[in-house]
């Protein structure tokens, strides 16, 4: 997270009464992350993650982000809890922004990605789409093609200035994937931005995830993918086959993939290196000065998308049958 909001400390003490967690002792504005502002705040009964919800975030869908995490604890997948206020309600305002406290969440992100953390994230991944199975609420992903090509609109003019060429790759390749989407897959609720800045460890084990504020109705395919160009490529660009491999093979231990699944892989690869491009591109060129934010490099996306792009088909990621499932 960042901080685009600053909350002063009477704000927060006056904010924090609300609630049955004593005083504030602490309370430290987040770096990491680009999305919403983000604090640790440290109360007598201990420490808290307050969020104050910032450009992309809608109002309107936190109650599906809250619902969602809720529904997620009771099925036993660790990650952060809503707190309520004394009077029952977790979703209040603060410094003119809906805010929301939530329980911490113990762990660290990983910095350097082993082949056992895609092999846990692949384990994790499949139990979150099998638990938001039976959960009721929905919400459309703003970030599929329709959501790609505003955000094009919005930067295409100034897109050469990020790199030569990217206007006519982008418009390329959105044409393409309007053309080659994949139809009908299994679908559902899927987190969409399981990064790992998301994915807590303590020691080797996974421990829990966060941010599930993209989270959306989708191909769940389409998470694996996401997560496939967030983990499983190294610093230098190139792809680690036995990364994927991993993921792959103990997602499927626990939810197993079908034939139309895995050969839409490659296309929900592009789509989702596209997506993160395309975000990436617009903060890149949208930065709001003096916010406390690093915005992160959309070139490293139009690496992967390359990549994606030379691929004709699931042999060309060295996908073999003990990943896939197939015999
Ligand atoms: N519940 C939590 N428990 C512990 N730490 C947390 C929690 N929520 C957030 N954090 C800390 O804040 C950081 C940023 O949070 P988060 O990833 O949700 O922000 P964001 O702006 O939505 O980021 P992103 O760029 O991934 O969308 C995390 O890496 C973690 O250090
Ligand atoms: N995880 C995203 C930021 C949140 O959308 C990225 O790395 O671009």
């Amino acid at each position: 997270m960042a901080v685009y909001t600053e909350v002063t400390d009477e704000e927060l003490s006056a904010f924090i009464a609300q609630y049955d967690l004593g005083a504030v002792l602490s309370c430290k504005g987040i770096a990491e992350g680009v999305e919403n502002s983000n604090f640790l705040v440290v109360t007598e009964r201990g420490p808290y993650i307050l969020t104050l919800y910032e450009k992309r975030t809608r109002k309107e869908d936190l109650p599906f982000f809250l619902g969602l995490m809720e529904h997620l604890a009771e099925k036993g997948i660790a990650c952060p809890l809503p707190v309520a206020g004394r009077d029952g309600v977790a979703l209040r305002e603060l410094s003119g922004r809906p805010a929301v406290i939530v329980t911490f969440l113990a762990g660290m992100w990983p910095r350097r990605i082993s082949p056992q953390h895609c092999a846990q994230l692949g384990e994790a991944l499949a139990r979150l789409h099998l638990a938001v199975g039976d959960f009721r609420m929905e919400r459309p992903n703003a970030l599929a093609l329709n959501g790609w090509k505003d955000l094009f609109a919005k930067s295409a003019e100034r897109a050469d200035e990020v790199a030569v060429g990217l206007r006519t790759t982008l418009a390329d390749e959105l044409a393409a994937l309007e053309a080659n989407w994949p139809a009908d897959l299994p679908a559902g609720v899927i987190h969409a931005d399981l990064f790992p800045d998301n994915v807590f460890f303590r020691g080797d084990s996974l421990s829990g995830l966060i941010d599930f504020y993209f989270a959306c109705n989708d191909f769940l395919a389409y998470d694996i993918a996401i997560c496939i160009n967030a983990w499983c490529f190294e610093i230098d660009g190139s792809f680690n086959a036995t990364k994927a491999r991993l993921l792959l093979a103990n997602y499927r231990k626990v939810r197993p993939l079908s034939r139309a699944e895995l050969d839409a892989l490659p296309w929900l690869c592009r789509g989702s290196a596209v997506r993160f491009l395309l975000t990436r591109l617009y903060d890149w060129l949208n930065h709001p000065p003096g916010a406390f934010v690093r915005p992160k490099d959309p070139l490293e996306y139009l690496r992967k998308l390359r990549f994606h792009q030379s691929v004709r088909g699931l042999g060309d990621y060295f996908l073999d049958d003990s990943a896939t499932g197939e015999a």
